[in-house]
């Protein structure tokens, strides 16, 4: 199903430019690296667009959102839909303040993306322009379950046609859509909502899925989402045997992202289509 995604990856290496939060940042350049793809972050207004010009791929991500990077991100998305490169959009706690809501819509407004992965709560709250927020995490109330999985993937389609970009919807259920087809992924442990960055990481390491998969972005972000969610299961199993917590818990789904190949996605991947 997922053929040649993590092999185009290792392969050709793609450069992704992210400007990003600096909760996550670290994790997220070596998620890139594990993936198979090289990082670069850069975010002043003096050397954006010269970076997006150069990469396969452009992430944004609103985690730590200031009005020097919100510059930045309207001018590096621009440079990226001209170069005709990937773009991922992460709204980090986008409902959380005026401000973040401001920017969101400014980007959906200003920037084609081609894939916008958030949790439910984000999604959500972007598609809706209201609702209600839990800081950076999901709310309890919002969660995907497999009572109301149908109607998820049917909003998601729709705000996938709306916007021209591929959905994704993080949780216990991960959705990823387009507007024909949605994927329903069961991969991930609950242990991954319980360290900071998991999201972010997931935005980054599909920068490099679909930097390296331009022509497959819809195959190229479901492969993320399996490939992030299986590596949560392996590295929960690691774990166990290590009897270690969430700080081993973060470097592990690091180590298991650098092992990740066709085979164990082939093999481990827990996905249906409707
Ligand atoms: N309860 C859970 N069970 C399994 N996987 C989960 C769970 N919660 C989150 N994940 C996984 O963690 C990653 C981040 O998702 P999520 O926590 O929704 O994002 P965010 O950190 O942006 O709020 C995704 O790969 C998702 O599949
Ligand atoms: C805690 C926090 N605060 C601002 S950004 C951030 C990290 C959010 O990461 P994720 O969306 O992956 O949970
Ligand atoms: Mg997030």
């Amino acid at each position: 199903m997922f053929e040649q995604i993590i092999t185009n990856v290792r392969n050709n290496v793609p450069l992704v430019h992210a400007i990003t939060n600096y909760v996550t940042v670290n994790d997220c350049a070596n998620i890139i690296l594990a993936s198979g793809g090289s990082p670069i972050m850069a975010d002043d207004i003096n050397e954006v667009t010269d970076i997006t010009a150069i990469s396969s791929a452009l992430v944004l991500n609103m985690g730590t959102l200031n009005e020097r990077t919100a510059l930045s991100m309207l001018a590096a998305g621009k440079k990226a839909n001209q170069c005709g490169l990937p773009v991922v959009f992460d709204p980090v706690g986008a409902g959380a303040s005026a401000f973040r809501k401001k920017l969101a819509y400014q980007l959906l407004e200003e920037i084609q993306f081609s894939v916008i992965k958030g949790n439910i709560s984000e999604i959500k709250f972007l598609a809706a322009g209201e609702g209600k927020t839990a800081g950076v995490d999901a709310c309890e109330g919002d969660k995907v379950t497999e009572d109301n999985l149908k109607g998820v993937a049917d909003f998601a389609k729709e705000f996938s046609k709306r916007t021209g970009s591929v959905i994704a919807i993080t949780g216990a259920i991960d959705l990823v859509a387009d507007g024909n087809l949605a994927y329903a992924v069961r991969n991930g442990h609950i242990m991954m909502s319980r360290i900071t960055g998991t999201g972010c990481m997931l935005a980054a390491v599909t920068g490099s899925y679909v930097g390296a998969n331009p022509g497959s972005i819809l195959k190229a972000s479901a492969a993320a989402v399996c490939g992030m969610g299986l590596c949560g299961e392996l590295a929960y199993k690691k774990l166990s045997q290590l009897h270690g917590g969430t700080g081993t818990y973060r470097m592990l789904l690091i180590d298991e992202m650098s092992r990740l190949n066709e085979q164990m996605l082939e093999e481990g991947g827990k996905y249906e289509c409707f």
